[in-house]
Order: structure tokens, then C-alpha cells, then sequence
């Protein structure tokens, strides 16, 4: 677990909060010293509304007056507008640096960690969650700030007027105190499960988004419909609940105003008719429990707005312990020419999770640097694991994956990356333009090389079709491409990255005789110059790889090359007169 991880583990959720809260404390200050002044000039209003009575009962003029009044007035409005700016603008700086932080964490995120949640729930807590620090910030922070400011001031003014009488208010009010430490943790129970529910909406969104026309030609379109109604009525139930319990809050600190003044004025009044104080004081003091009330209740709403915010800070929180990988700066692309990658698995052990079986019982094989590597074997025996632990998607639980001879967990995580180029079985193509999707991989290539590129993929007929070209826009996974030129498009992405090592997982799906043969040519041009490691579903790749790796339940049960292994190995055999055979 990184440094980064225990540290947010250890915090607080308002610790998290000041952490985000920090880098704008200033305007935070300047904000609340504003609003604190619109308040202030809104009580010199009444002074100078009594000179002007005075003014004119005395038939002076009252010119001054007046424009002192619309002065104040005014000067009020624009402190007012100001200061409201001023907090909203720092509460949305607050938000955007919660969700630049979160959405940085979460591009470093470890696959397993990934795999272990669900993505829609992430992206709500990017998004939702952080919205909810707004209110936090301006209505919490600083109404706690300003609001207990006006208490302590006027909690000390009532001892100055009336001890006793301040002990009885005090008492009165640890009472209300003490029924709304009840209520309050409520409220933040209620906003978390309500929280909850929209990230498990972001869930469910996301996987009907992701497999709409599965769900379409399934007809499960009204049970999915139920899935999400259900969440959105969950939050809404939750939010209500934590509504009723605001609600309670809010009504127990008003009660407990009444109950104060009520016994203060039934206890002062046995203290004036003992002549403990006089009728003055007692007017006094009830006049600081009328004046207390505002405060009171700026405070109890600052409390119950800050559960719903500390909801979300437990959440993003959530986030941003899941295990991520350290961060680092991109590393430079291989040069071109440079050296190809020798590889090597010793007795690697593996298993996707402890309460999962293991993958990989000692898995072993080396690979000499530039030539064609196929792995075969049947489906589940580990093979497109051996790439994710060689892009260090995972690590192995025992043994030793060796890359130029050195252990990948001593590479620097970006460079044993970048000496890679890899394309996955189902070819994920981005929304986006194709250029987009070419380059993804390395933004700098060049228009010579993409040329190129495009030409050994087949795709520079396709492109020369498109009315856009290069620029037209793919859709939501590329589903504007069909399945083979999703798959030409990511090897041309992983060749433009000029990779030392290419990681090949071969679609199960044809393509075309024809490009399959172009493809298949260019692969073997490519293994010229660079270590080619291929998940192999054809006959024709296995026969034209220097050696074939068969895997089998985890185990590397032989190693040799087509014609070694037909005779030597029975799998092998198998495998070849049937699966490949079928696709020959
Ligand atoms: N992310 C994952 N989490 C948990 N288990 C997984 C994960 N990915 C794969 N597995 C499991 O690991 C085993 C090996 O999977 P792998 O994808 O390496 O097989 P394969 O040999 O490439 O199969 P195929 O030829 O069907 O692609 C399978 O039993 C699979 O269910």
C-alpha cells in the first residue's frame, strides 16, 4: 500500500475537506468577512433610519440621512453580491480540485482494483459526489465560521449581563444538544445510502449503456428498467429520510430557543422578585436569547449541511484508497531501431484474487529477443494472463517476469510500458476520431509514418473511403467500424508506438481472407525487428511463429515449433486438427 493510500486511510472526513479546502482559504476568509460585513451594514440600517426620524421630527434637514441610507443601501447590495460571488466561486474551485485530484487517482488505478468495482459507481463519485462539496464548503464552513463567531460573542455578552440566567440557557441548550448528537449521525447515514444509490444507478447506467443492443435483442429492457427505478427510488427514499431527519434538526434547535426563553423569563423573574437583578437586566437577557436564535440555527444547519457533505467525502474517499499505482511522468517511446525485447517467465505463480483459484501454477519459458512467439492452448489456460502480468496489469504472486533480462517490478512502471505495444483480444476502439485512436498510443508520430502504418494495416482503403478520412468520428467503442477494422485499427495504434515487444491477443473472429493474409504478412515483418508474442487462434499464424508455447490449466506443457510439436505433443496435435484446422 503506497504512502498516499495509509495517509488517506488515517484521515478524517474533515480533514479530507480542509486538505481540498486549503489551497483557497484566503478567498474563503475574504468571503466570509464579506458576508459578515453585509450583515454588519444591514444593522447600521436601522441607526440611521432613527437619525432620520429625529432629523425630521426636529425639522432638520434631512438630506444626509438619506443619502447615508442609500448609500448603505447600495454599499450593502454590492457586499452582499460580492461576498455571494466570492464564496460560490471558492466552493466551485473546491469542487474542481476534488474532482481533478479523484479523476487523476482514478487513471492510476490498478487493474485489480478496477476489476473489483463497478465503473459507473466510480464515475458518479467523480462527479455527483464531488458536487456535493459545494454546499459544504460555503454553507458548512462558513456558516459554522460566522454563525459560532455571533455565538461565542453573545454567549460572552449574556455572563457579563447574567451568569445564573446564562447557566440556565446553557442548560436548556446541552439538552437540545444532546438530542441532536441523536439525529445528526442519522442524517449522515441517510445521505450516504442515499449517495450510495446514485452511484449504484451510475452503475447499472453504465452497464445498459455498454451492452445496449445485447439488452435490446434479449428484450430485458423492462427488467433492467426496474433496476434502475429501483436505485433512483432507494436515493430518493434515503434523501428523504435524511429531509425528515434535517427537518427534526432544525425544529429542535427553534424548540429549544422557545424552552429558553420561556425558563429564563420564569427564573429571571424569580430572581427580579428576589432582587437579584433588576427588570432591565432581565429585558437584556431575554433580548440576547431573542438575538441568539439566528446564530443557533446557522450553526445546526452548518452541522446537518456538512453530513450530507461528509457522506460524500467518505466516498470519494472510498476512491481514493482503492490501490493505485504510483505516480510518474510518461517515459519517451522506444527510439527508432531500437534494440528488440528479450523476455522470460520463471516459475511465475499467479491468482486474479486470493479467493480465486490460481491462473498460473509455475509458469516458466523464455523468449529470445526479435522473432514470433505463439501461445496456444485451450480457452482459460492462462494466456492472455501471461500479457497482463507483462504489462503489469497484476503481479505474480511467486516467481520472476524477466525483461531484458531484468525484473519488470524494477522497471520504472511508464518505461516497461512504453517498451510495449499491446492489442487486446476484443480491440477497444475510443470514441473519438480514428486519428484520435491511431495515435493514442504516440500523439507524435508523424504523418510519413502513419502513411505507413496505414498502408501494412489495410486501413489506408478505408480511410481513403471515409468522406472524413482520418477525422472521421468512430462512436461510443468504435461501433462505427466493423469487428475486423476495430481490430487492423488497434494494431496500427501498437505499431505506431515503434513497440520492442508486441503483444498480439489474436481475435477469435475472421477477419477476411485478405486482410488476414496482409496482416499475417505484416506481423512476420514486424518480427524482423521486434519480439512478437501472439495469443495464436489460427493454423496460419502458429505455423509461421520460430516457436509455439502450449499452455494447458496454467502450465507451459511444451515448447517447440509446429512441426516439432504435432508429433511430440498430444494437446498440440489435438488442438491443431481441430481448432485451428476449422479456421485454416
Ligand atoms: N480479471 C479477471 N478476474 C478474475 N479471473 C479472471 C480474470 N481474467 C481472467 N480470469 C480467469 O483466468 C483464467 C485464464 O484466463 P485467460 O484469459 O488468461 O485465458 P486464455 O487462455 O487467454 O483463454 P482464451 O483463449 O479463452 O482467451 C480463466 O479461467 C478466467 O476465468
Amino acid at each position: 500500500m503506497s504512502a498516499q493510500e495509509t495517509e488517506t486511510e488515517q484521515q478524517p472526513a474533515w480533514r479530507l475537506l480542509l486538505g481540498y479546502v486549503r489551497p483557497h482559504r484566503w478567498t474563503l476568509l475574504l468571503g466570509a468577512l464579506l458576508a459578515l460585513a453585509t450583515g454588519a451594514s444591514g444593522l447600521a440600517l436601522p441607526l440611521v433610519a432613527r437619525e432620520l426620524i429625529d432629523d425630521l421630527s426636529h425639522d432638520r434637514p434631512i438630506t444626509g440621512a438619506l443619502l447615508l441610507m442609500s448609500g448603505l443601501v447600495i454599499a450593502n447590495a454590492a457586499i452582499g453580491a460580492l461576498g455571494a460571488y466570492v464564496l460560490r466561486r471558492t466552493a466551485e474551485s473546491v469542487v474542481l480540485g476534488a474532482r481533478r485530484t479523484l479523476s487523476s487517482y482514478l487513471l492510476r488505478l490498478r487493474i485489480a482494483a478496477v476489476d473489483r468495482s463497478e465503473p459507473g459507481d466510480l464515475m458518479a463519485r467523480i462527479t455527483s459526489d464531488t458536487t456535493l462539496l459545494r454546499e459544504v464548503t460555503t454553507d458548512s464552513l462558513v456558516g459554522l465560521g460566522t454563525g459560532g463567531l455571533t455565538l461565542v460573542a453573545t454567549v460572552v455578552m449574556m455572563g457579563l449581563v447574567d451568569p445564573v440566567l446564562l447557566a440556565v440557557t446553557v442548560g436548556v441548550i446541552l439538552v437540545a444538544g444532546t438530542v441532536l448528537g441523536v439525529i445528526v449521525p442519522r442524517i449522515n447515514r441517510a445521505s450516504r445510502e442515499a449517495q450510495n444509490a446514485v452511484g449504484a444507478m451510475g452503475a447499472s447506467l453504465e452497464r445498459i449503456l455498454g451492452a445496449l443492443r445485447t439488452i435490446k435483442a434479449s428484450g430485458a429492457e423492462h427488467r433492467e428498467e426496474e433496476r434502475i427505478h429501483e436505485a433512483a427510488e432507494e436515493s430518493w427514499r434515503q434523501s428523504v429520510r435524511a429531509a425528515k431527519w434535517s427537518a427534526a434538526a432544525g425544529n429542535t434547535a427553534g424548540l429549544s430557543m422557545q424552552i429558553a426563553f420561556i425558563t429564563v423569563l420564569a427564573v429571571g423573574g424569580g430572581r427580579v422578585a428576589t432582587g437579584a437583578i433588576d427588570v432591565g437586566t432581565l429585558v437584556a437577557f431575554l433580548l440576547f436569547v431573542f438575538y441568539l436564535m439566528s446564530p443557533i440555527q446557522q450553526v445546526v444547519g452548518a452541522l446537518t449541511q456538512y453530513q450530507t457533505g461528509a457522506a460524500a467525502l467518505a466516498r470519494i474517499q472510498e476512491a481514493q484508497r482503492l490501490p493505485a499505482e504510483p505516480a510518474s511522468r510518461p517515459a519517451p517511446l522506444p527510439s527508432p531501431g531500437a534494440e528488440p525485447a528479450a523476455l522470460a517467465f520463471e516459475d511465475v505463480r499467479f491468482r486474479y484474487a486470493e479467493d480465486l483459484p490460481y491462473v498460473h501454477h509455475g509458469v516458466t519459458f523464455a523468449v529470445p529477443a526479435r522473432g514470433m512467439t505463439a501461445f496456444v492452448g485451450p480457452s482459460g489456460a492462462g494466456k492472455t494472463t501471461v500479457f497482463s502480468l507483462i504489462e503489469r496489469f497484476y503481479d505474480p504472486e511467486a516467481g520472476v517476469i524477466t525483461l531484458d533480462g531484468r525484473d519488470v517490478t524494477d522497471w520504472e512502471l511508464p518505461r516497461l510500458r512504453s517498451a510495449i505495444g499491446y492489442v487486446e483480444q476484443d480491440a477497444p476502439v475510443l470514441s473519438g476520431s480514428l486519428r484520435d485512436n491511431l495515435l493514442l498510443g504516440n500523439p507524435d508520430a508523424d504523418e510519413g509514418e502513419l502513411t505507413r502504418v496505414l498502408k501494412t494495416t489495410r486501413l489506408d482503403g478505408l480511410v481513403a473511403k471515409l468522406p472524413q478520412g482520418l477525422e472521421t468520428l468512430v462512436g461510443h467503442r468504435g461501433t462505427k467500424l466493423s469487428g475486423g477494422e476495430r481490430q487492423r485499427v488497434a494494431i496500427a495504434r501498437a505499431l505506431l508506438r515503434r513497440p520492442r515487444l508486441l503483444l498480439l491477443d489474436e481475435a477469435t473472429s475472421q477477419l477476411d481472407a485478405v486482410n488476414e493474409a496482409a496482416l499475417r504478412d505484416t506481423v512476420a515483418d514486424v518480427a524482423r525487428t521486434t519480439t512478437v508474442l501472439v495469443v495464436a487462434h489460427r493454423l496460419s499464424t502458429v505455423t509461421m511463429a520460430d516457436r509455439i508455447v502450449v499452455m494447458d490449466a496454467g502450465r507451459v506443457r511444451a515448447v517447440g515449433t509446429h512441426r516439432e510439436l504435432v508429433t511430440a505433443d498430444p494437446l498440440y496435435a489435438e488442438l491443431a486438427a481441430t481448432q485451428f484446422l476449422a479456421t485454416a
